[in-house]
């Protein structure tokens, strides 16, 4: 658990985030402040509404704070140019509740999406073929979504995320599509592949069965932190 913010992967100090609504203003982020250890599960645990999405958007840079700031590995994510900011975006890995595969393309083809315009140092082919084994759809490779269970999709949309060896893993309600026996199986792949690569891993979750298996679990009501404790359920 993170005791030192100044070593923490990612930081967030006294972040505020309103949107307007009509004659209101809702406070979707309220005075957050928080750290999260490099290598880390955290889950963000929450009812509807409560800011689970916004809090995993300003983390992503896919939403600018009103106030305060975000430092994610040692970047002060206000201080990026607009170009820095979509470099930092597409180093994240993202697993969103809608799967988003796109259905003209083959299982493979979807994972390797990310790596399209991009330079690596990785034969891209092997990369994909032996994280859609990691999954569990080796065999699957050629399968086109429309062929997948939503199981197997949501299965496919983590190989992609994971494709770019990203340090940090941001799922928002991964398995809010899914029956509670693939999601479990979908939360146990997902912490797997955190522990097997030491990504970081923020995942918002209405599932508090995900509590158990994360290192760290942040409650968050009405925009602001209930609660930040260790869940102190994983075996060494
Ligand atoms: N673009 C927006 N415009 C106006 N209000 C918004 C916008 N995005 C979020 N909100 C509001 O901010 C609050 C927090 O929303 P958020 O999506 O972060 O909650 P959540 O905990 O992720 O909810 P859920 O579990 O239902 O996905 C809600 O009251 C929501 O209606």
């Amino acid at each position: 658990m993170v005791t030192d913010p100044s070593t923490a992967f990612i930081h967030l100090d006294d972040v505020t985030k309103s949107y307007r609504l009509g004659e209101s203003t809702i406070q979707a982020a309220d005075h957050l402040t928080l750290s999260i250890d490099e290598g880390s599960a955290t889950a963000i645990v929450g009812r509807s509404g409560s800011g689970k999405s916004t809090l995993l958007h300003l983390i992503g840079g896919i939403d600018r704070p009103d106030s305060g700031t975000i430092t994610v590995d040692g970047q002060n994510l206000g201080a990026l140019t607009r170009n820095k900011l979509a470099d930092y975006r597409s180093s994240i890995g993202f697993v969103f509740q809608q799967f988003h595969l796109l259905p003209a393309l083959s299982a493979l083809d979807n994972v390797l999406v990310p790596l399209v315009a991009r330079r690596v140092d990785f034969d891209r082919h092997d990369a994909a073929r032996q994280l859609l084994e990691a999954v569990g759809l080796h065999g699957r490779e050629h399968a086109m979504p429309s062929q997948l269970s939503g199981g197997q999709q949501q299965r496919v949309a983590i190989a992609r995320a994971m494709i770019h060896r990203p340090t940090l893993l941001i799922a928002d309600e991964p398995t809010g599509n899914l029956d509670t026996t693939t999601a479990t199986g979908v939360l146990d792949l997902l912490f797997q592949l955190q522990q097997d690569h030491g990504t970081t891993l923020v995942i918002a979750t209405h599932d508090t069965t995900v509590a158990a298996q994360a290192d760290d679990v942040i409650h968050i009501d009405s925009g602001h932190i209930d609660e930040q404790k260790n869940a102190d359920a994983r075996t060494p």
